[in-house]
């Protein structure tokens, strides 16, 4: 999918919701008895026509072994051509080994993106942006406690982690095959992050369950395309525990719907 396509689903739809699919069987309503296809299409049924992008994070599928590779590749093949797929699997080694996790994520599972984590340098990320029009989604300022670490430690001439792993991948990739990852938890700092990528798609975890702010989020880093897509996981894949379970989850992505159809009218230049 193009940025053109996505940019034109997200108006279509009024919406730049992301579905994360982190299918947790501990945390699946119990008639179902932990049967996590049956669940990812029940979430997925409920929830097409409210998002453009649905995220699988591998991690919840390779704890499940063999099964989950299944149940991943199944799962994808379900949501079919019209979202954007992202496999949120974090990878990044050298270059001889990005291939295989790329091919993977490109060719095995027919993901759209793949996340990927920058710090072993232009080398490890090439491979994955070897693939025309699949699209790598590097991360950059996370949204969890830990991006204090190093994602806010200083560079050569006070610059953070985060703002030069966004300039320096600019190089390597354009706007029609790179997007970062920015955490909604951040929200404080979106003004800057789009002032360093004016043109990228951003990936925005961190609302629902992690408390971070979507209006904030909304209005400092909206650009011409929207550029952002927002992902909900925990929030609507576990909103209810009976057996309506997924009127429930589409109630929350519903919500989460509304407040970007009013977001796009305020803030899309
Ligand atoms: O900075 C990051 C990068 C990735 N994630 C992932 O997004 C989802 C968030 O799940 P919620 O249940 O909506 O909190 C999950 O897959 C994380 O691994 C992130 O949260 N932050």
């Amino acid at each position: 999918m193009t940025r053109a396509e996505l940019f034109a689903q997200i108006q279509e739809k009024q919406s730049f919701l992301c579905v994360g699919l982190d299918a947790d069987p501990k945390k699946m309503p119990p008639h179902l008895k932990g049967d996590v296809l049956a669940f990812n299409k029940a979430i997925i049924d409920a929830t097409r026509d409210l998002c453009v992008a649905y995220k699988p994070n591998t991690a919840f599928y390779e704890a499940l072994g063999l099964d989950g590779m299944r149940v991943l590749k199944d799962t994808i093949a379900y949501i079919g051509e019209d979202h954007f797929v992202i496999a949120d699997a974090k990878r990044g080694d050298i270059g001889n080994t990005s291939r295989y996790y790329a091919s993977f994520a490109f060719n095995t599972l027919g993901a759209n993106a793949i996340t990927v984590a920058p710090y072993m340098g232009a080398d490890s990320v090439e491979p994955f942006l070897e693939y025309e029009g699949k699209w790598t989604i590097l991360l950059a300022l996370t949204s969890n406690k830990g991006s204090q670490d190093f994602q806010h430690a200083s560079q050569d001439g006070g610059v953070p982690l985060y703002a030069k792993v966004m300039t320096r991948a600019t190089d390597w990739g354009s706007a029609d095959q790179l997007m970062f990852v920015c955490g909604a938890t951040k929200a404080e700092k979106f003004a800057e992050l789009r002032a360093l990528t004016p043109d990228h798609f951003f990936l925005v975890p961190g609302i629902g369950a992690q408390g971070g702010d979507l209006e904030g989020v909304c209005k400092n880093g909206m650009n011409d395309h929207c550029g952002l897509l927002v992902n909900s996981s925990r929030g609507i894949l576990y909103a209810g525990q009976d057996e309506d379970f997924a009127a429930a989850s589409r109630a929350a992505a519903l919500s989460l719907q509304t407040q970007m159809a009013k977001a796009l009218k305020n803030y899309l230049p």
